[in-house]
């Protein structure tokens, strides 16, 4: 991960955020900072705007007003998006491979250490259209741990896990805050809520 920025400096700032579709509101006016070692937890019904949020801080939306700021160094957060982003007739360690290639690697981990600490060791040559929605979960969940980037966005990282999984994200987020990092992650309710410094961001 880049250095982390001095400790008043958020990793983002949001400052009136709108986004709006057929000139029907989703959400905002936002404003919010999520700082380095903290978790901004995203709540809000279905339909509510949360995955459009996301994908807004992500650059894959464009906003209709409003500014996001990143610390210098930090401007590409990690998304973890509903739908797994790989590549279906290679394998799970060309995903990963042809993905750090991409978009750089934590200098620290390792591909067969992040599959390790997901649970899919001995998954290595297995097809990604092979896996289950769960290992493909997983299989993100690599990428995730891999990526250098500081701020994670994490929409409903808990699909399609089982209670195993589920504290494996938990776990994921405590270590990536405790390194410095950042999160925001959406939730429908506060049934996983991970353990860490979290404030709350409804919709
Ligand atoms: N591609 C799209 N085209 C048109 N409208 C969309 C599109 N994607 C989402 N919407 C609408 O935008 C609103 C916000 O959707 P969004 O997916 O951000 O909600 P969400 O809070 O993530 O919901 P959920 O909890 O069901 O995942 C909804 O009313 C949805 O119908």
């Amino acid at each position: 991960m880049p250095n982390p920025p001095a400790a008043d400096t958020p990793l983002l700032t949001v400052r009136g955020l709108c986004f709006a579709r057929n000139d029907a509101p989703v959400f905002g006016p936002l404003d919010f900072a999520v700082h380095a070692g903290e978790a901004l937890l995203v709540q809000g019904a279905n339909g509510a705007g949360k995955t459009t949020l996301l994908r807004v801080l992500a650059g894959l939306l464009r906003a209709d007003a409003g500014g996001i700021t990143h610390a210098p160094g930090h401007d590409h957060p990690a998304y973890l998006g509903h739908l797994p982003a790989f590549k279906a007739d290679l394998s799970v360690v060309e995903n990963l491979a042809f993905l750090c290639g991409l978009h750089g690697q934590r200098g620290t981990q390792s591909v067969e250490g992040a599959l390790a600490i997901v649970g899919l060791a001995g998954f290595d040559d297995a097809l990604a259209r092979q896996l289950s929605a769960g290992q493909k979960k997983r299989l993100s969940l690599a990428r995730l741990w891999l990526s250098p980037a500081a701020l994670w966005l994490l929409d409903e990282p808990y699909a399609n896990l089982d209670l195993e999984g589920i504290e494996l994200v938990n776990r994921m987020v405590r270590a990536h805050l405790d390194d410095g990092g950042a999160a925001l992650v959406t939730t429908h309710g506060a049934y996983a809520a991970p353990p860490v410094r979290t404030r709350m961001l409804a919709l």
